[in-house]
């Protein structure tokens, strides 16, 4: 077995009942259910603004040499319409990992719902404008990708300071995604639900003037802040 340039075709799938259920929950309200641990870093942010807000597919990870995308045009072939394509490329940003051929291929012939680069992207003015499938990467340049490898498709990656392995749940929305364990899905889920609900009232009471803010005096005194009526004199 050639360990860091293989790939495998299948892949432990979420219960497709499960991930039908975050297609409403905003990425926000499930991170804050998980510990606040599990959004990729701020970087790796959406480029278009497709039909849908909110993404949710099966993680089809791609371990990239950096700046080189041989291994990411086998997995657009692989992918499909409930796969997110998550890739990591050791924090390179020198090449752009793909452009609009590539994200017209995706979205119109495999109908793929996502992808995450850890990289740059280039046509960034037309893949802006995508409708139907989420992209997310870290900035644009013309500069274009390798196309040597080595590679891997569908095992443990890590991307924006989180672990992926394939087969996770991938959520993301306008604020960016984050990664759920395909095993413990379930379980977020169950609180999830409920954290949403509450959070959405905590928005109708801000706008109505209900909004309870003791808890903030609360957290001050508990961790002893000095609270001075005076101008700082300096
Ligand atoms: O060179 C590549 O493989 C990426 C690219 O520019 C495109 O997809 O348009």
């Amino acid at each position: 077995m050639s360990v860091g340039n293989r790939i495998f075709l299948q892949r432990n799938l979420p219960d497709p009942k499960i991930m039908e259920q975050f297609r409403n929950l905003p990425a926000a309200n499930v991170a804050d259910t998980m510990g606040r641990s599990c959004a990729l870093c701020s970087e790796i942010h959406l480029i278009n603004r497709p039909k849908d807000s909110i993404m949710v597919g099966a993680a089809l990870t791609v371990k990239a040499r950096p700046g080189d995308n041989l291994f990411i045009h086998r997995a657009l072939d692989l992918a499909g319409e409930n796969d997110v394509v998550v890739v990591s490329n050791e924090g390179d940003r020198s090449q752009s990992l793909m452009g609009e051929i590539m994200a017209v291929y995706a979205e119109h012939t495999r109908k793929i719902r996502g992808i995450v680069l850890d990289g740059p992207i280039r046509d960034v003015d037309e893949l802006s404008k995508m409708e139907h499938m989420f992209l997310y990467a870290t900035g644009s340049t013309p500069g274009g990708p390798y196309k040597e490898g080595p590679g891997e498709i569908n095992v443990p990656i890590s991307v924006g300071n989180i672990a992926v392995n394939p087969g996770d749940i991938v959520l993301g929305d306008a604020d960016g995604v984050i990664i759920i364990p395909r095993k413990d899905a379930d379980k977020i889920l169950e609180t999830a639900i409920p954290f949403a609900v509450a959070d959405a009232g905590k928005v109708d009471a801000a706008r109505t003037g209900k909004a309870n803010r003791q808890w903030v005096a609360d957290t001050l005194e508990k961790k002893g802040v000095e609270i001075i009526d005076d101008v700082y004199h300096g």
